[in-house]
């Protein structure tokens, strides 16, 4: 996250970090929400064709630091977007269903993330935070600590005109941001926590940021609109 804060420890208590195992230790790699006891939803590019191994932390702020509020819960299935290819970013289906080997357990620093009905697509300057442990600048580092931006809505039309992103952004895609603040490298997969009506929902899954930079001028970051694919989740998720 370029841009923003470090965010009050578990207070986006969905937020989950997705790791994988190199050698003898773990890295972390994506952000991504907790949407059912059992499930995580992250974007497709994370886990893209690799044949890693993957865990997931709940209840995590500090990367480096043990609070003892964490749960490590190993990942067993990997569910990719069907339509998702990892060479055509611009086509969407950036998303993906992590079934965990066991449930989490829910408490004031691990809940479940509240997804938006099928189908709703936010307001122009809807009022959003991205968060994550993603580099805190192009090229930059990685951040110990979970971050929060905040990051408004900019609506297809503005995200899709001339100088902005084009035709490279689909209706199932969400912008924001836009100005100094942006996702960048590392934050892929996790949260846009959007307020509707006084609470947060999940609308977006962090997808990519432009080559230029993560907070290039005209180019928000760019995320997947869950609201665009709760059909596909429930069908995933319901039989397994
Ligand atoms: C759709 C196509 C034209 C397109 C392809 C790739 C990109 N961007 C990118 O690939 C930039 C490159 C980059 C590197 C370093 C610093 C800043 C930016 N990275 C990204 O956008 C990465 C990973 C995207 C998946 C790539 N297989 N995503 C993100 O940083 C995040 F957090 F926004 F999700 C943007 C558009």
């Amino acid at each position: 996250v370029v841009g923003g804060e470090i965010a009050n420890p578990n207070s986006w208590p969905w937020q989950i970090s997705l790791q994988y195992k190199s050698g003898s230790n773990f890295y972390h790699t994506c952000g991504g929400s907790l949407v059912r006891r059992g499930w995580v939803m992250t974007a497709a590019h994370c886990v893209d064709g690799s044949s890693r191994t993957y865990r997931v932390i709940l209840g995590e702020h500090d990367l480096n630091v043990n609070s003892g509020r964490e749960q490590i819960i190993a990942v067993s299935q990997i569910y990719i977007h069907p339509q998702w290819d990892s060479n055509r970013l611009s086509n969407g289906y950036d998303i993906a269903l992590l079934r965990l080997s066991s449930d989490a357990s829910l408490n004031s620093y691990v809940q479940l993330a509240s997804l938006p009905p099928s189908g709703q697509i936010l307001p122009h300057n809807n009022f959003c935070y991205i968060t994550g442990w993603g580099r805190t600048s192009t090229g930059g580092s990685l951040s110990a600590q979970l971050k929060q931006a905040y990051l408004p809505v900019v609506d297809h039309k503005t995200c899709t005109s001339s100088g902005w992103w084009g035709s490279t952004v689909k209706t199932t895609m969400v912008c924001a941001g836009g100005a100094a603040e942006a996702g960048c490298n590392g934050d892929s997969g996790g949260p846009l926590n959007c307020q509707v009506n006084g609470q947060y929902y999940v609308h977006g899954i962090a997808s990519f940021v432009s080559g230029l930079g993560c907070n290039a001028p005209q180019k928000p970051t760019v995320f997947t609109r869950v609201s665009a694919y709760i059909d596909w989740m429930n069908s995933v998720s319901a039989s397994r």
